[in-house]
């Protein structure tokens, strides 16, 4: 029997068959605990680099910021400003119709943070979602996808906060946002009008009967013990006055509203878009919408299809994406059902109202 430690030493010296048959032992040993060692280390440094580029790191380009819907039209047929395509032709991988959106976001780190040129500012309920979305189509426009809430909530965190919360664009290219609150905020012309007189402000409204039955659609659905709409929209357990205080009510009141933006904005910085009309005939909204944007009509009836299933529009699915081109699920609920007297009430109490804003836009939207 020779023990690992004496056979060593023994081995120094002379060499006997046994020895040498240790040493070989020991040699095949340590090359096969080195051998594993790099195998590990190999292993090792192999997940490392999967984890890596898991984790995105390792792509070629930086990965894009954008969330929402892709670019439909083919590469090469954008309309996008001068810079824009300067840019797109030396990243030519970006120009594939798989490529994300067409708003050179992939391109994150090329240009500026700037502040919005344009604001969607309301009316919550009204299809300014879908509005936002139907825009990021467009190369030349590049927005936040959430709602940032600066001048009715986080007015305190200062301009330059605001600013950072941008996306970054390049010359030609539009900066936008939508909050749907400011429409109703009686600081938000003021603020908005001290970031930029210039600011072009965008309204999607809608028949404010259904905007109410939309709007508490939306709170039934986070609190389904909520009391019915009829006992909220009247006082005095329904058989009262319109509750003007419930601000499903109150935001339908689009009149009101708009005073107060027009003693900061003249009319002609306004455009009011129909949500009727952007259900209806999403591509000639669209019209309206770039051109007052003074860009390109870029997003056209190409870009869009009827989806039976939801009842609405969505954007067509560009080749080779399995993106979802539709809104989700809390845009375009069903509606519970609102007895139709009550319905009626509250036409009757929005008429003068409506009147007054068709008056003041210079524009019918059929409601009453
Ligand atoms: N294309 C398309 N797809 C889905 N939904 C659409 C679309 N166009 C307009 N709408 C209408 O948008 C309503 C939601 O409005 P907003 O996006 O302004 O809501 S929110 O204020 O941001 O919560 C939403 O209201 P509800 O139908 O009551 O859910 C829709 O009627």
């Amino acid at each position: 029997m020779c023990h690992v430690s004496s056979a060593v030493s023994s081995c120094s010296g002379s060499r006997p068959m046994g020895c040498r048959k240790w040493r070989g032992a020991l040699n095949s040993g340590h090359l096969k605990a080195q051998s594993r060692l790099s195998v590990f280390f190999t292993m090792i440094l192999l997940f490392t680099y999967v984890f890596y580029c898991l984790s995105g790191s390792c792509d070629p380009l930086p990965p894009p910021a954008y969330h929402g819907a892709l670019r439909a039209e083919p590469p090469g047929a954008s309309g996008a400003s001068p810079a824009a395509q300067l840019l797109r032709s030396r990243l030519p991988e970006l120009s594939s119709s798989a490529a994300p959106a067409g708003n050179m976001s992939v391109a994150n780190s090329f240009g500026s943070k700037k502040f919005p040129g344009a604001v969607i500012i309301g009316v919550k309920k009204g299809g300014t979602r879908a509005l936002l979305e139907f825009l990021r189509v467009h190369p030349d426009v590049r927005a936040v996808g959430a709602e940032p809430h600066f001048f009715d909530r986080f007015y305190d965190k200062g301009l330059e906060w605001y600013r950072s919360l941008m996306p970054r664009t390049l010359d030609g290219q539009i900066t936008m946002e939508k909050t749907p609150s400011y429409f109703i905020t009686r600081e938000a012309p003021r603020r908005v009008f001290a970031m930029s007189r210039h600011t072009k402000l965008i309204v999607v409204v809608r028949d404010p009967v259904t905007r109410a039955v939309s709007d508490y659609t939306q709170t039934l659905s986070k609190s389904p013990g909520l009391p019915s709409f009829q006992s909220l929209a009247f006082r005095n357990a329904t058989r009262g006055p319109v509750d003007t205080s419930w601000s499903a009510v109150r935001i339908g009141l689009y009149a009101r509203h708009l005073e107060n933006w027009l003693r900061h904005f003249p009319l002609s910085r306004f455009l009011f878009v129909s949500g009727e009309r952007l259900v209806a005939d999403p591509a000639g909204e669209m019209g309206r919408v770039q051109d007052f944007l003074g860009l390109k009509r870029v997003v056209t009836d190409k870009h869009f299809y009827f989806n039976q299933t939801k009842g609405f529009p969505c954007l067509k699915k560009p080749e080779g994406s399995s993106r979802p081109r539709c809104l989700g699920k809390s845009k375009g609920r069903a509606h519970p059902r609102i007895p139709p007297e009550v319905l009626l009430r509250l036409r009757d109490f929005y008429r003068p109202f409506n009147l007054k804003f068709y008056q003041m836009t210079g524009h019918d939207f059929g409601w009453s």
